[in-house]
């Protein structure tokens, strides 16, 4: 069975009469990668600072590695590293003298923590710039020695708030692969929010979609899309040399194979929406048809689908 090191339990916080998150049930397990995803505004960082005992639900309970978050916030943050959206640092200190100051206000000894803070340097790629100012850091090298300064802690969960913002996108690749790879060696627990989409996609073992304070759903990706687009969950476009001319009688048997929703023609291509992968039964049916196929694309949802259906649908129930 799986053990829950973050377990959210009818979690609420209201501000006046505004549900900003709104009775959140959520259990992370150990040694996954939780995307929580949603707008500016939907609750993230309220959520993420109840978990860490920094903000009092209205109700419910936050658990994190089984302590309260209210009753016990100590014992919570020496599970935890937290790492904000604006990490900040002693400009006039160099990245190692950072790193090393944080590890002995975590109960380190100078000479274990100056130890300690050059093996994660390297850890986190910044072993060029130990003696480079944070000052003339870019952003990436920022959050670069912000994962250090919660590494150095030796956490059993990291939650980050928009690790990636304001990192370009070679750099985001990286420092997402290092998370990964971290997580990965080490069992940790990693709950991430963001809103940009196709990098969480790309390293979450689950995510949830969280919107006015409300996690709409949580799940994996092919679960959520299973849920999203159970009617119509595979789009298959077939390319011919020439312009589409099905007949009549050929359209009919094509939407006889089981499974087939829905044939849209355009010029030389032809989309067929099905809910079951049949993608060898149609390219079968058509080369019995004489007809010369230039190419086959199956379409599957990713994340920014799934996100999409759930933010620009207009029967969005939230
Ligand atoms: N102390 C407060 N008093 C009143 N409203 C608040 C307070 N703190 C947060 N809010 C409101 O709660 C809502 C959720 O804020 P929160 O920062 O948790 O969202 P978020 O999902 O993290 O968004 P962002 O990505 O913009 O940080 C916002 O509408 C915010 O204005």
């Amino acid at each position: 069975m799986k053990t829950s090191i973050i377990e959210l339990k009818g979690l609420t916080k209201r501000y006046g009469s505004i549900h900003v998150v709104n009775h959140l049930n959520l259990n992370i397990h150990k040694g996954e990668i939780f995307g929580l995803l949603g707008p500016n505004g939907a609750g993230k960082t309220t959520t993420i600072l109840m978990m860490l005992g920094l903000i009092e639900p209205t109700s419910g309970i936050a658990k994190v590695c089984g302590h309260n978050s209210i009753s016990n916030p100590i014992a919570v943050k020496s599970k935890v590293g937290y790492m904000p959206d604006n990490v900040g640092f002693y400009d006039h200190m160099t990245g190692l003298e950072n790193l090393i100051y944080i590890g002995e206000l975590n109960g380190l000894s100078s000479k274990e923590s100056e130890k300690e803070a050059l093996k994660l340097m390297q850890v986190v790629g910044l072993d060029k710039y130990l003696n480079s100012k944070t000052a003339t850091y870019s952003r990436g090298m920022k959050q670069r020695l912000g994962l250090a300064d919660v590494l150095i802690k030796q956490p059993e969960v990291i939650i980050m708030d928009e690790p990636t913002l304001g990192i370009d996108p070679s750099g985001v690749k990286d420092f997402l692969k290092l998370i990964k790879t971290l997580s990965r060696k080490h069992g940790l627990t990693v709950l991430l929010s963001s809103h940009h989409l196709n990098q969480v996609q790309k390293i979450c073992d689950r995510v949830g979609i969280f919107v006015k304070g409300k996690l709409l759903a949580q799940g994996n990706i092919e679960q959520l899309s299973e849920q999203l687009f159970s009617q119509t969950s595979h789009q298959i476009s077939i390319t011919l040399d020439e312009p589409v001319k099905l007949t009549q009688e050929e359209e009919l048997k094509l939407l006889q194979l089981a499974k087939v929703e829905h044939i849209h023609k355009e010029g030389n291509q032809i989309l067929i929406s099905c809910n079951k992968i049949l993608t060898p039964n149609i390219v079968r049916f058509m080369v019995e048809q004489n007809y010369n196929i230039t190419s086959v694309h199956q379409k599957t949802y990713g994340l920014e689908d799934i996100y999409q259906k759930y933010f620009e649908n207009q029967h969005l129930n939230v």
